[in-house]
């Protein structure tokens, strides 16, 4: 019989399956390996997530908890998430950024924040709906007509403005030398303000019309209701039904055509007049003199330049900054009306700081015109001493003390959380984390404004109105650590106006009064902060200077 060395095969196939074994084993321990490499490996290329701020119990959103305390609730979601976390917040789910990420927000041009107002209110079309010309954000023709003819213009402007604004403060306070109740002072400011910029934006004539000065005054407050900025509460789909609504009958419009026929009589009488000093002659100089010089006039002489369509055009550029610059300079004023209230002790500080500063300004100018004079040389009129006590551009730049009592009500009042700006694209931040496409995004200035002692010395988290004086940190200076006009590509161009106007404001108001009291002190905390459609107005007392 023939046998078969079964052996053979039987220890050829233990060692086949032993080999087969430990290559399977080798092939799992393989696969268990680079399973964990590829784990580990897209851990770390996943970015790290955006933590959401835990609820308090019993809340559904952050809203309450930070209308309560904005910078205690900012400061336990730093504490608890770190520098860039989420929260539920004005009904979205938003991004919040805090410290040098703001700067990383700002500088970076792929978060904008016009944007962001029109991803959630629709803005851009709706402000388009008001202008024939230049409708390309990119053109910036606000910003060009800000940055080239009205900010190196300011100091001529200047003695217009406190006219307007003296006259308008006059006429709302009234007499006072036994202290006078102002039940709603925000009406003055704004008749102050709308006045005197109405005056350096179309001028006087304009200004003074009675249907112009309401367009001054009342563009945002329709621009806001069409938009419901006055509600948080209102969902942001329901400001785009309102804005659908409005379109058909939209109220600025009106609005642009008020300025338009206002400003038509004014126009050509200028011409008449222009005409008239032609024909009898006069020189370049003399006529260069006589031309106006208001914003109005400016954009007429660069029509063709700026590609304007017509008047209405132009009357739609000027309502754009309107919407830019009044509401903010009134809101920025009255609170500033109101600090000097809540403490009161800065008022005696300011009017003698402004008195010194008049008075050393009058002796340099009777100094220059005796010299003058001992040359044998003509006085120029702008020597006249009429105007040696004037509150010009270079006396208001002297007044450090106004301007770091400015600088701090900005810095103290400023919403905590704001500066909405939406990513154009995906974005990486330095920390890896990703805002996507789309993604909301707001400062958290509570880490920058208020707890912020390396930026703005001891005790950051109180009022402390001279706390910049000495430093080279002014009102218009912006960083990180002061952003009350924004910084960076779209850092706000009127701020350089807005803080001439401003100091008038409050130069006009120590000046004329030696008190300013709250009528009711209780009331004092509800406009320290400016609060998302809070539009308090509490009575204030004014008692004259004797
Ligand atoms: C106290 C008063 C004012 C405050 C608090 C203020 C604040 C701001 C802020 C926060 C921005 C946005 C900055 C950003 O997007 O990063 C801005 C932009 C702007 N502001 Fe002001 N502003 C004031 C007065 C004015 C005035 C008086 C004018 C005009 C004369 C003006 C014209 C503008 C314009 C045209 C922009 C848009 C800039 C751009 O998109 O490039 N603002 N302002």
């Amino acid at each position: 019989m023939h046998h078969f060395h079964i052996e053979i095969p039987q220890s050829l196939s233990k060692t086949c399956l032993d080999s087969l074994f430990k290559t399977l084993d080798q092939q799992r321990r393989k696969i268990a390996v680079s399973l964990h490499d590829y784990n580990t490996q897209s851990d770390k290329l996943r970015p790290p997530p955006i933590p959401m701020v835990s609820l308090r119990p019993g809340d559904k959103t952050h809203d309450k908890e930070y209308r309560e305390n904005q910078d205690k609730f900012l400061t336990r979601c730093q504490t608890e998430s770190g520098p860039v976390f989420k929260l539920l917040i004005h009904r979205l789910q938003i991004t919040v950024v805090s410290g040098d990420f703001i700067r990383e927000m700002f500088l970076n041009e792929n978060f904008s924040n016009v944007d962001a107002l029109n991803e959630l209110m629709g803005v851009k079309t709706f402000l388009h709906s008001l202008i024939k010309s230049g409708k390309n954000h990119d053109a910036r023709i606000q910003n060009s007509i800000i940055l080239d003819h009205l900010t190196p213009s300011l100091p001529k402007y200047q003695a217009e403005m406190v006219s307007a604004l003296e006259a308008a403060l006059v006429d709302g306070v009234g007499a006072c030398v036994k202290g006078r109740v102002v039940e709603c002072p925000i009406t003055i400011i704004q008749d102050m303000i709308g006045k005197s910029t109405g005056t350096v934006f179309m001028g006087a004539e304009v200004a003074n019309n009675s249907k112009a000065l309401e367009t001054f005054i009342m563009s945002m407050r329709d621009f806001t209701s069409v938009l419901g900025l006055n509600d948080v509460n209102i969902p942001f789909w329901r400001r785009w039904l309102n804005l659908k609504l409005m379109h058909f009958n939209n109220p600025l419009k009106h609005r642009v055509q008020t300025l338009a026929e206002a400003a038509t009589p004014v126009i050509l009488e200028r011409r008449r007049r222009e005409a008239r000093l032609i024909n009898e002659g006069v020189d370049a100089p003399q006529f260069i003199k006589a031309r106006p010089h208001d914003i109005l006039q400016k954009m007429l002489d660069r029509f063709d330049e700026y590609g304007f369509v017509d008047l209405e055009d132009i009357c739609g550029h000027i309502m754009l900054l309107i919407l830019t610059s009044v509401h903010t300079t009134i809101d920025a004023s009255t609170s500033m009306v109101y600090y000097l209230a809540a403490y009161p002790e800065t008022i005696p500080v300011l009017h003698r700081e402004q008195v010194q500063v008049l008075s050393a300004i009058q002796q340099e100018r009777q100094q220059e015109r005796t010299s003058c004079l001992s040359k044998g040389l003509e006085i120029s009129p702008e020597l006249d001493p009429a105007h040696d006590r004037d509150l010009s551009t270079a006396a208001l730049k002297r007044m450090v003390h106004l301007d770091s009592f400015q600088r701090e009500v900005l810095r103290c009042r400023t919403e905590a959380l704001t500066h909405f700006h939406m990513a154009g694209k995906e974005n990486i931040l330095s920390n890896g984390m990703v805002i996507p496409k789309y993604g909301m995004v707001l400062a958290n200035l509570t880490s920058t404004h208020a707890n912020n002692s390396a930026a703005h010395g001891p005790n950051p988290a109180k009022f402390h109105p001279w706390r910049y004086v000495g430093t080279f940190k002014t009102m218009t200076k912006v960083g990180v650590d002061y952003l009350p006009f924004g910084m960076g590509k779209h850092v706000c161009p009127g701020r350089f106006m807005a803080s001439q106007q401003t100091k008038t404001v409050v130069s006009l108001m120590v000046s004329k009064f030696e008190k300013i009291e709250f009528q009711d002190l209780g009331q004092a905390g509800s406009v320290l902060r400016t609060q998302h459609g809070n539009v308090a107005s509490p009575a204030l007392v004014f008692t004259s200077r004797g």
